[in-house]
Parts: structure tokens; C-alpha cells; sequence
């Protein structure tokens, strides 16, 4: 049996207090096994992003455990979340984040400059198919490898997952589907566990699981027999 990449138990998440308090999420019991694509969908304010925060360690859960292969994530200290988030999460957001005076190249350098266990920035902006672009700033890329090169950056340093917060969401059909067939190469050539938050409710085909999120808390979750490719998908 695969081990699990995460699993929480009672996961909740309050912001704000009293009459003001939100609760984004209301006790999530969830396994994502190692290795696999998922998908996250649901509607807006949902909690999928709060999910998302509190495995790769970038927030804190008010109530409940997160565990990272056996590491539970709510009993860290900050230092400890940051060697966590370090060592092992590759994060890829909708509007890719880059440093628009440094060049493909420098904005990868600047992750595996960190890393323990980093690959080369120019192997990285090759695996993405940017290898003729490494010296190339954002401002002279295209909205698509600007997203290619965030990839590049959030693989460089040989994540044991990446997350990914709408990444097609602001490109079109055709660069939306190149960037899908990168995250797919990093799962299955880096053996990288890829979790793609999405309003696209299309992209669901090409995950081995689909976690079905509504109000806080899990609808429904789905396992894909057959896995589609990004080209065989509608968007
Ligand atoms: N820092 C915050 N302070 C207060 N409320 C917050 C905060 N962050 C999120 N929320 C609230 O928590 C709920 C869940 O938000 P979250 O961003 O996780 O949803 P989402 O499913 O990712 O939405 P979207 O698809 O629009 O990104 C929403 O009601 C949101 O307004």
C-alpha cells in the first residue's frame, strides 16, 4: 500500500473571533497518498486555499492535526515549519511571483541557492522547455513561461510535493495545457505528490484523486480509473 504525503485529522480553521469569526474549515479529514496528482475543487471561499496553507506550512490550523508523512505538522515550532516548507514544498501561485529585475535563471538560482538536496537552475528552465529563455527576464516572457519559470523555480529544489494555486488561471487554453503537461512530467519523472487548486472543474480528468470541497469541509472524493492527458481534456 502507498503511504500517505499527508493526511489530517479534524482539521479546522477560525479567523476572527465572536461575530466576526470565519470558520474556513470545519474539521477535514483527508489521506493524499504518495506520488499522486490531485485535484482540489470548490466554489469561492470554500476553504481550499486555507487547506493549502496549513500543509505547506505557511499557517497554522486552530483545531486538529496535519501530518507530513509522519510528521505532525500542528505540533512544529516556526523554525521547524520553515526548514519543513524549505526542504520539501514547491509552491506555484496564479501570478507566478517573480523578481522582475533578476533573469530565469537568477530567479531559479535564488531557491536552489537555499536548498539541501538542489537540482541545476539551468536543468530545471530545461525541463520546463525554457532552455533557450535562461537569461531572459519576466517582462520578455510570455504569460505562459513566466508560469513555466515559476515551475522551474518551485522544482529546482526537488520538492517532495508542489502545490499549485490555480496555475492555469490566467492563461489561455493552449498555454494552460503546456503548463499542465510540465506539472505532469514533474509528477512522474521527479516522483513530486502535485496538488492543483482549481476553479476549472475540467482539469479533475487528468488527477488520479479528486477532492470534491464545499463550506469547509470535504463533499466528496473521487478516484480517477483512467487518468486523461492535459491534450485530451475540454477547458
Ligand atoms: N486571513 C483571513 N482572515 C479572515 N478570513 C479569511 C482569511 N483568509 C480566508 N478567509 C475566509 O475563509 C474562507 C475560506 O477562504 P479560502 O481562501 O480558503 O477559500 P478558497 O476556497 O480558496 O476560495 P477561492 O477559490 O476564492 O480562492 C472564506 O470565507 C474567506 O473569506
Amino acid at each position: 500500500m502507498k503511504k500517505n504525503t499527508f493526511s489530517t485529522k479534524g482539521l479546522t480553521k477560525v479567523y476572527g473571533e465572536g461575530r466576526s469569526a470565519v470558520h474556513a474549515l470545519r474539521g477535514v479529514d483527508l489521506d493524499i497518498p504518495e506520488g499522486e496528482i490531485v485535484v482540489l475543487l470548490g466554489p469561492s471561499g470554500s476553504g481550499k486555499s486555507t487547506l493549502l496553507n496549513i500543509i505547506g506550512g505557511l499557517d497554522r490550523a486552530t483545531e486538529g492535526d496535519a501530518f507530513f508523512q509522519d510528521q505532525n505538522l500542528s505540533e512544529m515550532t516556526d523554525k521547524q515549519l520553515t526548514r519543513y516548507r524549505r526542504d520539501h514544498v514547491g509552491f506555484v501561485f496564479q501570478f507566478y511571483n517573480l523578481m522582475p529585475s533578476l533573469t530565469a535563471h537568477e530567479n531559479v538560482e535564488l531557491v536552489t541557492e537555499i536548498a539541501r538536496d538542489p537540482m541545476d537552475p539551468d536543468e530545471a528552465l530545461a525541463m520546463v522547455g525554457l532552455r533557450e529563455r535562461v537569461d531572459h527576464f519576466p517582462a520578455q516572457l510570455s504569460g505562459g513561461e513566466q508560469q513555466r519559470v515559476a515551475i522551474a523555480r518551485a522544482v529546482a529544489k526537488n520538492p517532495t510535493v508542489l502545490f499549485c494555486d490555480e496555475p492555469t488561471g490566467a492563461l489561455d487554453s493552449t498555454t494552460g495545457r503546456a503548463v499542465l503537461n510540465v506539472l505532469k512530467d514533474v509528477n512522474e519523472k521527479l516522483g513530486a505528490t502535485v496538488l492543483i487548486v482549481t476553479h476549472a472543474a475540467s482539469q479533475a480528468a487528468m488527477a488520479d484523486r479528486v477532492i470534491h470541497f464545499a463550506d469547509g469541509a470535504i463533499r466528496e472524493v473521487v478516484v480517477n480509473k483512467k487518468k486523461l492527458t492535459p491534450e485530451e481534456i475540454d477547458w
